[in-house]
């Protein structure tokens, strides 16, 4: 085992002092302009109506002080515990094997490893392969930000685990390293885990049931019925990143239907969402260990981040996943409202943000479903209670299709093996990268990725379109950035909206043109959205901010369809030449 050196708190980088570097020749674009004085950090108690927001407010996500945090934290861990008395009937040690399942509650590994033993060593390894390049284009695997972003979330972890009678050991390696070792060690029966559904995660679980196959337990610490004296530890996988749960699903995931709302009807109409796993009080003891290990800093990863300056800081973290959920429903009150804002751009609050904590597992989206149903009851059931469901089985949706079209999501012709020609000039994909496209909209945007590592669902749908469509540039270069970028980065999500975007994807209809003028006049009329990001347009009438013409950078590219007029509408029912259709407006 190698352990790196204890971290001291104040070594975690405060909210405030993040940002992305990447190399400088990424940011060669002569025209931005570093906007880094006197900045204004926005909590709860700030107002933050999206059209006096200056160019230097950064918003923290949840807005909350860590006092009233750990507060609400407390409260929903006892509205989520077992109020009836729970009895472990389990003997020897189990193994939770943390990966992106980073929580306490709701966690069926977590409450699995709790009945079937005396003593449960949850375990969370860093694994380099994490911390490699991506598959195709050799970009970081793991950005700085989502770097920090799980650090946070292993010290809450840590903490939380700590509050319910355990601890985390933290480990550096690979999984199938460490795991047999550990099982060795503690002479632990079985090692839980969270299932995971694309092939590099899916390697590893074999890697590791290879590796715990070669560990031999004595017929004492060994979970095994028979009385056979080789007694190997087993690893135990456990559905639970979806709401729906996969063995709920009226059809098998080979019978998945290809169109989504085939899917959502289906599932609505004849499955159950289960309630979420409640915990006993104190999951303890732990096994005796002197050395826990260390939550390694972004600088022993390799990586470096600067001090942000603007934008959203999202927190890591269990705590902080339960704080954003009281804000966005309870304290601000905006669940009632979700649908009309969710298209927004700029702020915390147009959308819930749920996703970086989806995605690292801190937050479960069955205690989502709990939530949205108690606030219904509490407060009000409308449109909008209904439609962050309703995203969440898009969520549930790409996971199951993730199963289904196995690596095709990851290659360039699809799931459906579209043949299409594909650029890959790196001048074209670098001016997107680092927003110097000459569309406002567009770099507005990537600056917003590369600088908070979020971008909302309409930018995200604005951007790709533009690279596949209007540059004709390789989606795969612009999902493995999204890849490095993004806090949610989630395979599923990721490569299942990428495929989707370029037209690849399994449901041939969802292959839409986003027109940037209608776009940006229908969702920034005012550029308030590019003027915080280029503030080289805030100067501007603000009509002109998302057409500044020569004023601004030159356009790398003309559009597909249209020119960069912002009347520019008539053309809008034209067939695009890929055989989708062009959307002016709303997605979904
Ligand atoms: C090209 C592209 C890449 C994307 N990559 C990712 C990714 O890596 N990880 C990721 O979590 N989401 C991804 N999304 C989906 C979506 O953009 C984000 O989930 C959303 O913007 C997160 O913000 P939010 O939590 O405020 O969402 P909200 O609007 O508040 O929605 C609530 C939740 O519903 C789910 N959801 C909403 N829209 C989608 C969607 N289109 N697909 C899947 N789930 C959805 C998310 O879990 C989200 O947290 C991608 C979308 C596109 C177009
Ligand atoms: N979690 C993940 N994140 C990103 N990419 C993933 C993940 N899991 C799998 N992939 C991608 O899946 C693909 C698997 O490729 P691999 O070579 O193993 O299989 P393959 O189907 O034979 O592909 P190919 O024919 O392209 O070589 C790669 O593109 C890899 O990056």
């Amino acid at each position: 085992m190698c352990n790196m050196a204890i971290l001291p708190s104040s070594s975690l980088l405060s909210l405030s002092q993040r940002k992305l570097i990447y190399p400088s020749s990424i940011f060669a674009c002569s025209t931005q302009i570093r906007f880094q004085l006197g900045f204004q950090i926005m909590t709860s108690t700030s107002k933050c109506e999206p059209k006096s927001v200056a160019s230097s407010t950064v918003y923290e996500v949840p807005g909350l002080d860590s006092h009233e945090m750990d507060s609400i934290a407390e409260k929903t861990f006892a509205r989520y515990s077992s109020k009836t008395e729970l009895k472990r009937n389990g003997k020897g040690i189990s193994i939770v094997w943390y990966r992106n399942d980073l929580r306490v509650l709701d966690n069926e590994a977590l409450f699995k490893a709790w009945v079937s033993s005396e003593a449960i060593l949850p375990v969370y390894c860093i694994d380099p392969r994490l911390f490699e390049t991506t598959y195709y284009f050799g970009l970081p695997k793991t950005g700085a930000l989502r770097a920090q972003f799980i650090i946070e979330c292993l010290a809450d972890l840590k903490k939380n685990l700590m509050k319910k009678g355990l601890d985390l050991l933290i480990q550096h390696g690979k999984p199938e390293d460490i795991l047999p070792s550990l099982a060795k060690a503690f002479g632990a029966h079985t090692v839980y885990a969270h299932k995971e559904t694309c092939s590099e995660e899916l390697q590893v679980e074999r890697l590791v049931v290879r590796g715990l196959r070669r560990v031999v337990l004595s017929p004492a610490q060994g979970n095994s019925t028979n009385s056979s004296s080789t007694n190997n530890p087993k690893l135990e996988l456990i559905w639970g990143s979806t709401m729906y749960h996969l063995d709920d699903l009226p059809f098998s995931v080979s019978s998945l239907p290809d169109v989504y709302t085939q899917f959502r009807k289906s599932v609505e109409a004849k499955c159950t969402i289960r309630g979420c796993i409640r915990h006993p009080k104190s999951l303890g003891p732990p096994p005796n260990i002197d050395d826990w290990g260390s939550i390694p800093s972004i600088e022993q990863l390799g990586l470096h981040l600067e001090k942000a300056t603007k934008g959203m800081l999202f927190l890591g973290g269990e705590t902080a996943a339960l704080s954003r959920v009281t804000e966005y429903f309870w304290k601000k009150d905006l669940l009632k409202t979700y649908k009309e804002t969710r298209n927004g751009m700029l702020g915390p609050d147009y959308s819930t943000k749920f996703s970086p904590w989806f995605a690292s597992g801190s937050l479960s989206p069955r205690l989502i479903y709990e939530e949205v149903k108690r606030y219904e009851k509490e407060r009000q059931a409308n449109d909008s209670t209904y439609w962050v469901l309703f995203e969440l089985i898009w969520r549930d949706y790409f996971r199951f299709l993730s199963i289904k079209y196995g690596n095709s999501l990851f290659h360039l012709g699809g799931p459906r093996k579209v043949e299409q020609g594909w650029s890959q000039e790196q001048k074209l994909f670098e001016s997107w990268r680092n927003g110097c496209t000459g569309y406002p909209l567009i770099d507005a945007n990537m600056k917003e990725l590369s600088t908070t590592g979020f971008m909302s669902n309409r930018g995200r749908q604005i951007v790709c379109s533009f690279l596949v469509r209007d540059m004709g540039i390789d989606w795969r270069m612009g999902a493995e950035w999204f890849e490095t970028c993004l806090l949610d980065y989630d395979p599923c999500s990721n490569y299942g909206n990428w495929t989707y975007g370029a037209g690849v994807g399994n449901d041939p209809r969802e292959d839409r043109y986003f027109s940037i003028p209608k776009q940006a006049q229908t969702y920034d009329p005012e550029g308030e959205y590019v003027a915080y990001w280029l503030p080289e347009l805030v100067a501007l009438p603000t009509e002109k901010r998302n057409f500044p013409g020569k004023s601004y950078i030159e356009q790398v590219v003309p559009l597909k369809f249209g020119n960069t007029n912002r009347h520019h509408n008539q053309s809008m029912a034209r067939r695009s030449k890929f055989g989708g259709r062009q959307f002016g407006a709303q997605r979904r």
